[in-house]
């Protein structure tokens, strides 16, 4: 039975409510307190990305789910069971996939996968290396040493290895880093695939492009706390500014526009960039504006904010 069937009531894949970590200091360093009480629900099924900057508490709070770090505060449920009371479930039902790329050269692939499985005391009969292997497209070096392997087939075989006991939630930190695009594609395709076949992802990424694509949810940590717990489709329709560029038949610099009030950037040639908040309904008075200021606007192309200028907005403040 793999945990998924033991707990199918559970409601959410992850609960953490007032989750607190305090590191111990050193002879040399302070105490350092990298969560802060932070409360983050994870939905069934649910794709989320988990972002922050540097330092922000991401790792330790993973590392937690993980059972490698012990919290200060707080409790955390996994699939269901609290990592405390049920700290063997907890564990069984979550696969990390690390930031480092750590292996050991003189294991093969499959015999890593093997290695993995009986760690996690999956039974022989249940072993699935060979479709697992191939679903991270590396059954033709099953039997090569890992040394052998590129960067890219080692984040996949990375992935394989969290994946041999069948957890229910895959956790990937920053899979993605120095991986390049084309690999990319094909690890968030595989990511794709897990979810579609149920799998509840959490990603910690630095790409704030891909996790805007690949998340239904987002999640926002700084400083400890989390600041955005949201569907990504909400938290970008939280950024209520928008630029229209105008093309104008004339050098715009230095002559009067009659745009007092909206922030300009003048972007060279004849090209004018004007800030302004879709919701007040201006953009009609800044085309009249500009007529009136005596220019013919030639083109108009607009740009929306994105995930980027939400995640400033939102961290900037420490
Ligand atoms: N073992 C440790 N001992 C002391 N402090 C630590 C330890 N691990 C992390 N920290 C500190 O806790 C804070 C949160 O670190 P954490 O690694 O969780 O952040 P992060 O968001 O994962 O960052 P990154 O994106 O750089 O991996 C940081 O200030 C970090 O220096």
């Amino acid at each position: 039975m793999t945990a998924a069937d033991q707990t199918m009531n559970a409601e959410n894949a992850i609960e953490i409510r007032g989750l607190e970590k305090t590191y111990a200091g050193t002879k040399d360093s302070e105490p350092k307190q990298a969560l802060k009480g932070i409360d983050l629900t994870v939905r069934r099924g649910a794709m989320l990305g988990l972002l922050g900057p540097n330092g922000a508490g991401k790792s330790t709070c993973i590392n937690i789910l993980a059972g490698l770090v012990r919290k200060t505060g707080g409790t955390a449920r996994v699939w269901g069971f609290d990592i405390d009371e049920n700290p063997r479930n907890a564990k069984a039902a979550i696969g990390v996939v690390p930031q480092e790329l750590y292996f050991d050269a003189f294991f093969t692939p499959r015999e890593m996968l093997e290695l993995q499985a009986g760690l996690y005391g999956v039974p022989k009969s249940e072993r699935r290396t060979d479709e697992i292997l191939a679903a991270v497209r590396l059954s033709d070096k099953a039997d090569a040493y890992a040394r052998t392997l590129s960067g890219g087939m080692k984040r996949r075989l990375l992935v394989a290895k969290a994946m041999v006991h069948s957890p229910p939630i895959l956790v990937l930190d920053e899979p993605t880093a120095g991986v390049d695009i084309e690999l990319r594609q094909q690890l968030w395709d595989y990511v794709r695939e897990l979810n579609r076949a149920g799998v509840t992802i959490v990603l910690t990424t630095h790409y704030l492009e891909e996790a805007e694509k690949l998340c239904d949810d987002i999640a926002i940590i700084n400083n400890g706390e989390v600041v955005a717990c949201e569907p990504t489709a909400k938290l970008l329709s939280r950024i209520d500014e928008k630029v229209v560029v105008l093309r104008l038949d004339g050098d715009p610099v230095g002559r009067p526009l009659g745009l007092d009030g909206f922030r300009l950037d003048y972007r060279g040639g004849s090209d004018v960039a004007v800030h302004y908040t879709p919701s007040s309904g201006v953009i009609g008075g800044i085309m009249d504006s500009v007529r009136a200021a005596g220019f013919s606007i030639l083109d108009v192309t607009t740009e929306q904010g994105d995930l980027e200028d939400i995640f400033l907005q939102l961290t900037r403040a420490a």
